[in-house]
């Protein structure tokens, strides 16, 4: 088990070892690994569930499972399942009706996989998330002793988001960036996004006929962004989220695969290193766990603008955020809230949490921090987000 502030040291040996093996190897050598099953493959492009695919992916899961390979799964499905229970055609656009729909679903989705797992002797649990158990510092740390215990045991546990609660302010909003952050909160070693094309093409393949396969890329190649086009009428991103996912993974040092679950066996074959699908690689060592919970946060609370000198001292030498840097604030954010830093033309430079609250970082903005004191009555650091918990993006 790691420590709650730091990769550990064994995770950082394993990826240093997965650096000297081809991205194949490794993935043949994962110990611990996130299956995504999506919408468009679960529900067999709208027909209801396919339980027999669901069937075949839980074998591959069990074999993995008996050689001592830790899987966890990551399933989409409940609103459509619960759309085909409810007798719906059409994807509803209200609220409420979704969230109706994912809780008649997710019974459904729950019901099979545990039969299916029951008959190699397997234990599963259901889990649901929002965005708000991850971004809550407390909260996601409760989520990962909660999951790290459920692996120790050897269940196999089963995740969605938790469509019947969220609302727009705490959604995923697709299932890609949810297994992303379930990758980095096991530190596993690979994710396999199973979706209902072969892998990322150049080009949307419903679109192109022409478009040919991206065998291997590094996760963090600004053309994969480019080429990602949006999903399908039941998934939920597309590549799009996919190829975030991905970057996503990578910063805990995880592998990405993105393929076809309808290949046969494509599970076992790919963890025995067979060459298909897309690979995405990590290009880096995993950073420290609690920048990596930084990385994986959406939702920040305000804006603080950059002077020239700031941006270049964060971007180079990864220095923390000192007051004298900051031109502008804009936002209603508290103390330890996640803000993003800008530059002065807008761009996205880095994120982090804020040492002070809107108001208080308003009145010493653009002062040395030996002046921090006498403006506002107190200190509560010289940094206005220190380095440790700053992450540039
Ligand atoms: N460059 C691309 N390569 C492959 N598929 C793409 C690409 N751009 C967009 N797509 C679309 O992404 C869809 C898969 O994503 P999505 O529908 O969200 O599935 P899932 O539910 O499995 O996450 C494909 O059906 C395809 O139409
Ligand atoms: N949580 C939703 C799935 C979200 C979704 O469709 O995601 P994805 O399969 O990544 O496109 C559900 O279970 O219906």
């Amino acid at each position: 088990m790691t420590g709650e502030s730091a990769v550990s040291e064994q995770k950082v040996a394993e990826v240093a070892e997965l650096g000297s093996q081809s991205g194949r190897e490794a993935l043949a050598n994962a110990r611990r690994v996130v299956v995504k099953i999506g919408s468009a493959l679960l529900t067999d492009d709208g027909r209801g569930l396919d339980d027999a695919g669901i069937g075949r992916w839980v074998d591959q899961i069990a074999a993995l499972h008996a050689r001592g390979v830790e899987v966890i799964v990551v399933s989409s499905g409940a609103i459509a399942v619960g759309m085909s229970r409810l007798g719906w055609s059409a994807r509803p656009s209200g609220v409420h009706e979704l969230q109706a729909a994912a809780a008649v679903g997710q019974n459904g989705l729950t019901q099979c996989y545990e039969e299916h797992f029951h008959r190699h002797g397997l234990t599963t649990a259901q889990i649901l998330l929002t965005h708000d158990d991850l971004s809550n510092r407390k909260r996601y740390l409760n989520a990962r002793s909660a999951l790290r215990t459920l692996v120790d045991l050897r269940v196999v546990p089963v995740i969605n988001e938790n469509d019947t609660v969220v609302t727009d302010e705490i959604r995923f909003g697709d299932n890609d960036t949810l297994g992303a952050l379930v990758a980095n909160l096991l530190e596993a070693d690979a994710l396999l996004l199973l979706t209902d094309q072969e892998g990322l093409y150049d080009a949307d393949p419903r679109h192109d006929p022409a478009a040919s396969l991206i065998e291997e890329a590094q996760a963090d190649d600004p053309i994969l962004v480019k080429v990602a086009g949006g999903g399908g009428v039941l998934g939920r991103g597309g590549m799009a989220t996919k190829v975030r996912a991905a970057r996503l993974a990578a910063r805990s040092g995880a592998l990405t695969v993105i393929a076809s679950g309808r290949q046969p066996e494509v599970i076992t074959r790919l963890a025995s290193g067979e060459r298909f699908g897309t690979l995405l690689l990590p290009e880096h060592a995993p950073i420290a766990a609690r920048k990596r919970w930084i990385a994986g946060q959406l939702q920040v609370r305000g804006t603080l603008t950059l002077d020239a000198g700031a941006v270049n001292v964060l971007t180079t030498r990864g220095s923390s955020l000192l007051p004298v840097g900051v031109r502008k604030i804009e936002g209603a954010f508290k103390r330890g809230d996640l803000v993003q830093c800008v530059d002065e033309s807008g761009q996205r430079i880095a994120k982090g949490l804020v040492n002070y609250s809107a108001e208080d970082a308003g009145r010493i903005l653009g002062l040395p921090s030996h002046q921090i004191e006498a403006t506002l009555g107190y200190i509560e650091a010289p940094e206005l987000i220190h380095r440790d918990n700053l992450i540039v993006l």
